[in-house]
């Protein structure tokens, strides 16, 4: 029977798969696409990835399924197979602060650029402090060079920029005023600094906030790791019962 009392946005790195040394390694378990589909089907299709990742990677990890999903922070989105936003032509600064980071950054090691068309990361997991501090010094000049426009969003291992309007709550509450989502409670889970900016609005709109992993953090509740949340979410997959206000609390 589909469930409708819920909407429920996912954020992907570090809640749905484990952090991996590189963007591109993560490892996608083979339940997860399907388990997640079966969900959707159960909610009626309320189920988004609420992700800092492109609409195009997330459909590449989560391969053969589609979902629902706000990309970059929420610079792009895609709702019942509509895309709206992402078109890099509308960022020219941006894509000349891309090339001005590549720049900076060229010579040192284990500094990697993420470079997804209307925003641009910068990832020093493996580098050393040394260059990781210049790593992140590069990021923040290249965001203040771009001015009010664009911000720096901090994450884990990461800086990214950003169109600055974008964010993850204004994502949801766009979503939340669209079917099938609109007039369900929200559930929001996520591990990151982006998705703390996003608890606020979920828990003042009512909605049920998960942190994956330790910190401090705005949201109500708290899981361990993406294990604990692909068991949760399978579960419910399955047709167990739909109660994230019994789940931890924060
Ligand atoms: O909003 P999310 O779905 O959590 O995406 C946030 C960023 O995640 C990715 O970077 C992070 O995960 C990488 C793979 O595990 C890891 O190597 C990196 O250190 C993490 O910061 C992704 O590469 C970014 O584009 C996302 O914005």
């Amino acid at each position: 029977m589909t469930d409708t009392a819920y909407a429920l946005f996912l954020d992907f790195d570090g809640t749905l798969v484990e952090i991996a040394p590189r963007p591109d390694g993560v490892v996608v378990p083979p339940a997860l696409p399907p388990g997640l589909a079966r969900l959707r089907d159960r909610l009626g299709g309320a189920l988004a990835l609420v992700t800092g990742r492109p609409i195009a990677t997330i459909d590449g990890f989560l391969t053969p399924e589609r979902f629902d999903v706000a990309g970059l922070h929420g610079v792009e989105q895609r709702l019942a197979g509509r895309v709206a936003g992402g078109d890099p032509a509308a960022h020219p600064a941006l894509r000349a602060g891309v090339e001005t980071l590549q720049r900076a950054v060229a010579d040192l090691d284990g500094v990697l650029i993420e470079d997804k068309g209307c925003s641009v990361a910068v990832h020093w997991r493996l580098a050393n402090d040394a260059d990781a501090v210049r790593a992140q010094s590069a990021a923040t000049s290249v965001a203040g060079i771009l001015g009010e426009a664009y911000r720096l969003q901090q994450g884990k291992a990461v800086a990214e920029i950003l169109p600055a309007s974008a964010t993850k709550g204004h994502a949801i509450r766009a979503f939340l005023r669209a079917a099938p989502y609109a007039g369900r409670r929200a559930i929001f889970v996520g591990d990151d600094l982006t998705d703390e900016k996003a608890f606020v609005p979920v828990n003042e709109d009512g909605g049920i906030t998960i942190r994956v992993g330790p910190g401090e953090t705005a949201a109500r509740h708290r899981l361990a790791d993406p294990a604990a949340v692909r068991a949760l979410l399978m579960g419910w997959a399955e047709g167990g019962a739909i109660d994230p206000g019994s789940l931890p609390p924060a």
